[in-house]
């Protein structure tokens, strides 16, 4: 899991540390007396949300054990059984096999707006609750899918690169880059995000068309119920859309071809969106013109192929990020914590 973070970088904000006065309190208590709270993989978010919750709480960081759930827990001295909620986000997969193992779990609090890091099945089997606490995120994603587009079409992070190798005379030798005005976007997943994006790129001179899994009424931009027509017709493609089995790798070669050797995608909603291994081949075959991926499809794995091309701009699943984001999600988090631990005491 070390690796894991090292990967993903781990945030410090100020007042992420617990205050002495709180760490004062819980050692007044034994451990068992609080509340016992599963973490599942947010290592960004978690300490914010230690800091501002530790007098309510014992949390169980499983985020930061190298073992299997049952062993960490029986390491932890504590019963399964009496572990009612967990704390996630999509790092960390919060399987079937975890759900099982906690007979009285009743609630799961993702700190993401994503959910498909959660085997929902079981937990409707086991009527487990499910609570999204990514605050008011859709602007935020937005931003950095627009600022990815910019990247890689303006070719911004390879002309950084380029000055930095070439020292302090000016480089000229870099190839060109392209306007962002007039271009086609088809945007996959016309939601909040996806609107998001298109109300920024309209200032940008950009026409939108777009899919969603059906036509909305009242938006004026052309609808494809096909992706691979919305790809032939688009210059850009930007996915915003959740990761299910109807849209798992909706961008496949064929979508790519259409797309074409001068168009772009950008990746803001997950991985699983696109098939990755031909992603890798059509930006290696020059079968597209680029790509600006804030996810992958095997998270925290992102393929080292990607690093050596200039056509590609990469973020470690960050664009929800933000550091106000970051302080709205925990709040959303604790309160619904506490509500779920008010009512079921
Ligand atoms: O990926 C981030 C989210 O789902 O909020």
């Amino acid at each position: 899991m070390e690796n894991i973070l090292k990967k993903w970088g781990i945030y410090q904000f100020p007042g992420a540390q617990p205050s002495m006065a709180m760490e004062d309190k819980h050692n007044l208590k034994d451990d068992r007396e609080f509340q016992p709270l599963l973490v599942f993989g947010p290592p960004t978010i978690f300490p914010i949300f230690e800091a501002q919750n530790s007098h309510n709480y014992r949390f169980l960081k499983a985020y930061s054990s190298q073992v299997p759930l049952h062993q960490f827990l029986t390491e932890q001295k504590v019963d399964p059984s009496s572990i009612q909620a967990i704390l996630c986000n999509p790092v960390q997969k919060v399987s079937a096999d975890a759900i099982r193992l906690l007979p009285s779990l009743r609630i799961i609090v993702t700190t993401s707006a994503g959910t498909d890091h959660i085997d929902l099945v079981e937990c409707s089997r086991h009527s487990i609750q499910v609570a999204s606490t990514a605050g008011d995120h859709a602007g935020d994603v937005a931003d950095m899918a627009v600022g990815l587009l910019l990247d890689v079409v303006c070719k911004i992070s390879a002309a950084d690169r380029h000055v930095r190798k070439r020292g302090p005379s000016m480089p000229l030798n870099l190839s060109f880059g392209f306007k962002l005005k007039g271009k086609r976007v088809g945007i996959v997943g016309l939601g909040k995000i996806g609107t998001a994006v298109a109300e920024r790129l309209e200032a940008f001179g950009c026409s939108m068309m777009y899919n969603s899994r059906k036509e909305k009424a009242f938006i004026s931009y052309p609808f494809y119920s096909n992706v691979v027509e919305l790809a032939g017709d688009s210059d850009v493609l930007v996915l915003c859309c959740s990761l299910n089995e109807e849209t798992r790798h909706i961008v496949n070669r064929e979508v790519m071809l259409a797309l074409g050797k001068d168009g772009f995608i950008v990746n803001v909603g997950r991985g699983g969106l696109i098939d990755e291994k031909e992603l890798m081949q059509c930006l290696m075959e020059g079968e597209i013109g680029g790509a600006g991926l804030d996810v992958f499809e095997n998270e925290p794995i992102v393929p080292t192929d990607l690093f050596s091309l200039d056509n590609v701009v990469l973020s470690p699943h960050n664009s929800s990020f933000t550091s106000d984001l970051f302080h709205e999600s925990c709040k959303l988090a604790a309160e619904t914590l506490q509500v779920f631990f008010s009512s079921s005491s």
